[in-house]
């Protein structure tokens, strides 16, 4: 089965390493994007169409020119920081813009769709690891904003005959294997590529947010994901769905959780460099641990074969280029 398949927000990071993911098994990737975070050199894997999501028309012209099969929609802003000191942002661009972007695709009888979604959807977690059926309580605006697209989709699924997918992914990071792509944020929030760069001595020492965690180091603790294994996961998700899968929210995380200071011992052996840090305040709206239990995506065939020393390596290659950019 060859899909052609309509990636929002294709420029940026996650997006295109899926879309080249996409093209490495078949299928024809064509990019959405407004680039207000994304990058035009990311996209080189298929067709780009420069627009918002929003923009009705701009949606109808590319799903008609390319003859859409499927979406997978990563366009939004990200930051969980910035959406508590700006929660308008997230809610205009990731929830009003999201659903103008659905009615556009359901008016031309799109019908198949990937969401990211994210662990944030949880918020301070009850119970550990972290499953689908975990009570969802954001504590941010970004995870808010991205739970009220899911009941979206549930609601569609339900009454406009929507396949839809929400792909919770836990924290990505890492850069294709190949050297071709990488993490560009700007700024950059993200712990590792922060990491790596004050270790190549590209940036000033990292201010770590927060030392008495109930963690057993005291730092907090994540679930780090290859950006490579969640582009093959969304390759999974959409032909699952094309072959008439079911709907449903999915964790992506590995399972396991590191702390700040393993990430940082990590960083540190693979670039033989002492990585320069601050310890600080915990930040607000920062869960202390968050780790997935992945059952459910092991279920529908996803496995993720990096592991952290293979994402800081990555990491480390991608930011050695110095370009910052694809
Ligand atoms: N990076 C993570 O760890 C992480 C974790 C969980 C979920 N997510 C989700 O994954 C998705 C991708 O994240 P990323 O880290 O690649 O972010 P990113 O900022 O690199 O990519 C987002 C892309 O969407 C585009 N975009 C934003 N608003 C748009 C609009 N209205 N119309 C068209 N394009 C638009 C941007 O230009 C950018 O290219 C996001 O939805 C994010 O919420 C990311
Ligand atoms: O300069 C920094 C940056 C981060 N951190 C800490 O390192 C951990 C990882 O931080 P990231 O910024 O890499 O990721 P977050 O966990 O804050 O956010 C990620 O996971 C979220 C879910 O909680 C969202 O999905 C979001 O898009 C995604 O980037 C967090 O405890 C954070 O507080 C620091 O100590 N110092």
């Amino acid at each position: 089965m060859t899909l052609r398949v309509l990636v929002a927000g294709g420029a940026g990071y996650i997006g295109s390493h899926t879309a080249k993911a996409l093209k490495a098994a078949g299928h024809l990737p064509v990019v959405l994007d407004d680039l207000s975070t994304g990058h035009e050199e990311a996209v080189r894997f298929g067709p780009f169409v420069r627009g918002s999501i929003q923009d009705a028309a701009c949606v109808t012209r590319a799903v008609r020119e390319h003859r859409i099969d499927a979406v997978l929609h990563f366009a939004a802003n990200a930051y969980v920081r910035e959406s508590l000191e700006n929660p308008r942002k997230y809610f205009r661009n990731n929830v009003a813009n999201t659903v103008h972007f659905l009615d556009a695709l359901l008016e031309e009888g799109v019908k198949t769709i990937v969401f990211s979604s994210t662990c944030a959807v949880y918020g301070i977690p009850p119970s550990l690891p972290i499953v689908e059926t975990t009570p969802t309580k954001p504590i941010n605006p970004y995870g808010q904003s991205k739970l009220m697209i899911e009941d979206v989709l549930r609601w569609y699924g339900k009454l406009e005959k929507l396949s839809w997918m929400a792909l919770r992914y836990f924290n990505a990071a890492g850069a294709d294997p190949d050297g071709e792509l990488g993490e560009n944020h700007e700024p950059e929030t993200h712990l590792i590529p922060l990491l790596v760069a004050a270790a190549l001595g590209q940036r000033e020492p990292v201010r770590v947010f927060g030392t008495t965690f109930p963690t057993p180091d005291g730092t907090a603790v994540r679930d780090y994901i290859h950006v490579a294994d969640l582009a093959t996961a969304h390759v999974r998700a959409v032909t699952h769905l094309a072959a008439g899968g079911a709907s449903e929210s999915v964790n992506l995380g590995t399972g396991k959780g590191t702390s700040i200071r393993e990430v940082i011992a990590s960083v540190e052996r693979a670039t033989g460099k002492p990585v320069p840090v601050i310890y600080g305040e915990p930040s607000p709206g920062d869960p202390p641990i968050l780790v997935a239990d992945p059952a459910r995506a092991h279920a529908l065939g996803h496995r993720f074969e990096h592991d952290l020393d293979s994402i800081v390596a990555t990491a480390v290659a991608w930011a050695k280029k110095g370009t910052h950019r694809a």
